[in-house]
């Protein structure tokens, strides 16, 4: 799935608890999955039930990658099918199903992160044609080696029954631990979702630069995502092989298999955690009922029935069924701009501080010594050369404005001394909390060293609140969910965005958006500040107060550089400017300076700006 379209599906941001009438439905949904089959008591009941859970918690396991992290893996089975080989293969030498899931689980961890390093590189369908190829290879291994997996003709438990073998001749101790194994699944997600990590795995996959800026390692905590999913999916993998008493390959690493996994997630609700539940609570008996009902008389007639049934959904819920029982339950946000208002939200009324904008400090703290080296920056794209030679420093407390005409190489300096491309040559060297210059070489390194940074373009994660967005940049200091929000509340009222805690993110409007860009770099306390052109595009009310707010930053000891277009800004904010022309430094000094230098003013701001200034 494409990580940076606002509109690419039903994703619901993490952190939210359900509500409580959310919270009493689930109890009652779950309590139903148990009880209704135990009181029914009829084999089928029980095993449409067991059906359900075991394909909830697939699906719930599925959604921690599928969802969470957005990566569309269609080769989840593989997983499972690990699980169920490894479950069988150690029943066999004697050991009981209630070890052997657990290293069934380790393996499965294993492989996924193995197989998913790689792959990670690859976006959208490449990822997902890149599972259902593993899955095959899975397939294919299975069916080679016949001494450990029986091949084509599968394995086969010897009968032992009991709770340690965990084969049994009624089906209700079946459904207990199926049951189990769903809760705890539901619980493992629940606590993912709510927890940094799936802030992480949800903002690396709405923005993944936006994610790395806020000092996110996308492929660790995407490979953490996998090791729980592929776990997970193992663990029932075991139990399901001693439920069915015997495997065989192509039934274990199936490719209509791994798609019912994600559908049902697809279809409850990608990316919450109930929603897989949901999918399989309805869709699992329909598929039941039709592959009994109607398998036999008319074949092939129970997948157009189950196919009637998906369309339904495509057409009428195409973001799942979560998103309409969201419209519901959740109350209207305001979007547009601020008022200073507070705000009472779900979980307490929200204080501005006393003022939302500080004023200019008078006893500003003086310039200190470096903060910042850049020495010798150079880059070439193809035969371009976008920056040569590039040298300046940053000094504690300073703001350096950066000009220059369109294509000199700012932005490409910016993403050089910010990690997020590598030099040619040259060095970026950034003082540490320690007092020693250290050469970070990758965006999250820098983050942890004390640098943020904006964009050009803003990149805000479309599904999350503006309260979730700045949460990222607050996990950056704070790694309780709690302290986080707590910071990024405060953080949002000093950058005027506290009315606006609640909204998501795709409803804020360009200025909006802009401050939200500032206030997420904000809450991970940064030393030393990129802005890249945060006043463009933006009224001259929001340019007066985006000063106001750049000078208390200032004020509060962080070392800015801001490349800007908006001269007002550059001459009101700026000790020093730098000057790009041709990825070459033409320029550096005071502002009153910089823009009467004829070389400035032939390559950027013209004779009018200089008749202007004289
Ligand atoms: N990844 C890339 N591959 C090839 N060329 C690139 C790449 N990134 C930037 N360029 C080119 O490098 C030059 C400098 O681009 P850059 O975005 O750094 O300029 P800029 O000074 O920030 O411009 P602007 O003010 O318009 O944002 C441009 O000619 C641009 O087309």
């Amino acid at each position: 799935m494409s990580n940076s379209d606002p509109s690419a599906g039903p994703q619901t941001p993490p952190g939210k608890a359900p509500s409580r009438r959310g919270q009493i439905a689930l109890a009652g949904l779950l309590a139903a999955l148990l009880v209704v089959p135990l009181v029914i008591d009829n084999a089928f009941v029980s095993h449409i039930f067991i059906t359900i859970c075991l394909f909830a918690a697939l699906s719930t396991a599925w959604n921690i990658v599928g969802g969470f992290a957005g990566q569309m893996s269609l080769g989840h089975a593989m997983f499972y099918g690990i699980g169920a080989y490894v479950g069988m293969i150690m029943f066999q030498m004697g050991i009981t199903p209630w070890l052997s899931m657990f290293v069934g689980a380790a393996l499965a961890a294993v492989v996924g992160m193995v197989i998913s390093y790689p792959c990670f590189r690859l976006k959208g369908p490449f990822y997902t044609l890149a599972s259902i190829a593993f899955l095959e290879v899975m397939r294919v291994l299975a069916l080679q080696f016949t001494s450990v997996t029986g091949g084509a003709t599968g394995m086969m438990i010897d009968l032992r029954l009991g709770w340690t073998w965990m084969v049994f001749r009624e089906r209700w101790p079946s459904l207990l631990i199926v049951f189990g194994m769903l809760l705890v699944t539901l619980a493992v997600a629940g606590a993912v979702r709510r927890s940094r990590l799936g802030f992480h795995l949800v903002a690396t996959r709405e923005r993944e630069s936006a994610a790395r800026a806020a000092g996110v390692r996308t492929v660790r905590v995407r490979l953490i995502a996998v090791a729980i999913s592929s776990a997970l999916c193992a663990m029932l993998g075991t139990f399901h092989a001693m439920y069915l008493t015997f495997i065989e390959p192509a039934a274990m690493f199936s490719l209509v298999f791994s798609i019912q996994i994600a559908m049902f997630a697809l279809i409850g609700g990608i990316g919450t955690v109930t929603g897989p539940l949901l999918g399989a609570v309805l869709l699992v008996p329909i598929t039941e009922w039709a592959r009994a009902s109607l398998g036999s008389s008319a074949l092939g007639l129970h997948g157009f029935v189950y196919g009637l049934v998906l369309i339904g959904f495509v057409l009428f819920m195409p973001n799942g069924i979560m998103s309409v029982i969201k419209r519901f339950i959740t109350p209207k946000t305001p979007a547009g701009d601020t008022t200073d208002e507070p705000v009472t939200t779900e979980t307490g009324p929200i204080t501005a501080p006393a003022k939302a904008y500080a004023t200019p400090s008078p006893d500003r703290a003086g310039i200190g010594q470096d903060i910042l080296r850049v020495e010798g920056l150079n880059k070439n794209f193809g035969g371009l050369a976008v920056t040569r030679d590039v040298n300046f420093t940053l000094r504690e407390g300073e703001v350096l404005g950066m000009i220059g005409p369109n294509g000199a190489g700012k932005t490409t300096v910016f993403n050089m001394i910010s990690g997020f491309l590598a030099p040619d040559s040259g060095t970026v060297s950034m003082r540490g909390p320690d007092g020693q210059f250290h050469q970070p070489n990758n965006p999250a390194d820098f983050a942890a060293i004390g640098l943020g940074r904006t964009f050009q373009i803003v990149q805000p994660f479309a599904a999350m609140s503006v309260e979730e967005n700045i949460m990222v940049g607050a996990f950056h200091r704070h790694h309780d969910e709690k302290n986080a929000r707590e910071a990024a509340r405060q953080t949002a009222w000093k950058m005027g965005l506290g009315p606006l805690l609640q909204t998501e993110a795709r409803g804020l409007t360009i200025g909006g958006l802009k401050r939200l860009e500032v206030a997420r770099v904000m809450a991970m306390e940064p030393r030393v500040l990129l802005l890249d052109e945060v006043m463009a595009g933006i009224n001259q009310t929001d340019v007066r107060r985006a000063i106001d707010l750049m000078l208390s930053i200032r004020d509060g000891g962080v070392s800015i550089i801001a490349i800007e277009h908006v001269m007002q800004a550059v001459m009101s904010l700026s000790d020093r400017v730098i000057v790009l022309a041709s990825g070459e430094v033409i320029a550096q000094g005071r502002p009153q300076d910089v823009v009467r230098d004829p070389q400035v003013i032939e390559a950027y701001l013209g004779k009018e700006f200089a008749h202007a200034h004289a």
